[in-house]
């Protein structure tokens, strides 16, 4: 069998389209354009180009875009009083504190004093509780884009054995709801299961969020399952040059491709669709915030339209 690609990039690419196409509808009804306040605290290379990349694509889709970089000596205070002031303007409709953070600042105390409706990562547990209960919730980016990547491959999930690999709050845990909403049969294998590789290969629907490069072995696959892989780890690479580096997934590739139906590559996979979903998600709190009682366009319509029980009502 030859294994397909699943490309994010693509996938991102026409969603970023149908999102801009929103913007301007909803410039025409509003006469603005939904605004997206990104906020970095210190100087992590990576996270400094992930804030770039979402400040860019967000002025990209039409949308007004607000970048606050703060010093890595940033207060805990400080960072509190910018998200008090970003929540009280009317032009911003999402806000988004990059992470990590500095460890001066306590990364719960920040992500719960921002407004819910303006939660755009869905990390407030306002959202998370909202997500769990089938309430209106502004989802995290990176689960919703791996909903999308699967349903791009396999439609309809009902009755698939997921099993996803991390119980993080941002990917494993939400992403888990997802899969249930979405009538999936959902395991979550984590560093407490006993033969976590057996619990992999009864996965139909297999994603990784470990954060340990290359873990997900050939052997731990089904023949014809789906993987998506949520792992962006950073490897050196003597073999490309003296301090040359390259990124790998969870999952070791090489071995996979040889066994899976479909896989996502790394980079190239779930990374992009990330900064889409945020794009989407601003959309979706600037709709909700303009009590204009309409929804975005596109709505994640392949996403969520087999749940059950939809967080938010689906355009008909
Ligand atoms: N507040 C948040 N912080 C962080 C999030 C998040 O969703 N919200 N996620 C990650 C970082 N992240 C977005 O912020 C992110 C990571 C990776 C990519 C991406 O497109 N990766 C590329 C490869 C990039 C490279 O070459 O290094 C890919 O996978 O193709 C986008 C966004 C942690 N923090």
């Amino acid at each position: 069998m030859t294994a397909q690609m699943i490309d994010g990039v693509k996938i991102s690419t026409g969603l970023l389209g149908d999102i801009a196409r929103d913007v301007d509808a909803f410039i025409a009804l509003f006469g603005r354009p939904p605004g997206l306040a990104v906020v970095l605290v210190g100087d992590d290379p990576a996270s400094s180009v992930y804030v770039r990349s979402k400040a860019q694509k967000t002025l990209d889709v039409g949308m007004r875009s607000f970048e606050h970089r703060l010093p890595a000596t940033t207060s805990e205070s400080a960072l509190l009083s910018l998200i008090s002031e970003l929540n009280r303007m009317e032009e911003v409709d999402g806000i988004l504190v990059q992470l990590p953070l500095p460890a001066q600042i306590d990364e719960r105390r920040v992500l719960m004093a921002i407004d819910p409706e303006k939660d755009v990562d869905g990390f407030h547990p306002m959202n998370a509780g909202l997500l769990a209960t089938g309430g209106e919730a502004l989802m995290p980016c990176t689960p919703l884009g791996c909903m999308i990547l699967a349903r791009s491959v396999l439609g309809d999930l009902t009755g698939l054995e997921a099993v996803v690999v991390g119980r993080s709050n941002i990917v494993g845990k939400p992403m888990a709801q997802l899969l249930s909403m979405a009538n999936a049969t959902v395991t979550i294998a984590h560093s407490g299961t006993q033969n976590i590789a057996g619990t992999c290969r009864r996965a139909d629907l297999l994603i990784v969020a470990v954060g340990h490069p290359e873990m997900v072995r050939g052997n731990w696959i089904k023949p014809g399952a789906v993987v998506i892989d949520v792992g962006i780890n950073r490897l050196a690479a003597p073999e490309l040059g003296p301090g040359k580096t390259r990124l790998v997934g969870d999952v070791t590739f090489q071995e996979a491709i040889k066994v899976v139906r479909a896989i996502t590559p790394v980079p190239g996979g779930v990374g992009p669709m990330t900064i889409t979903c945020l794009l989407q998600n601003t959309m979706l709190a600037a709709h909700r915030r303009s009590a204009s009682g309409k929804q975005p366009e596109i709505c994640f319509r392949q996403t969520l339209s087999h749940s059950h029980d939809a967080p938010f009502s689906l355009p008909s």
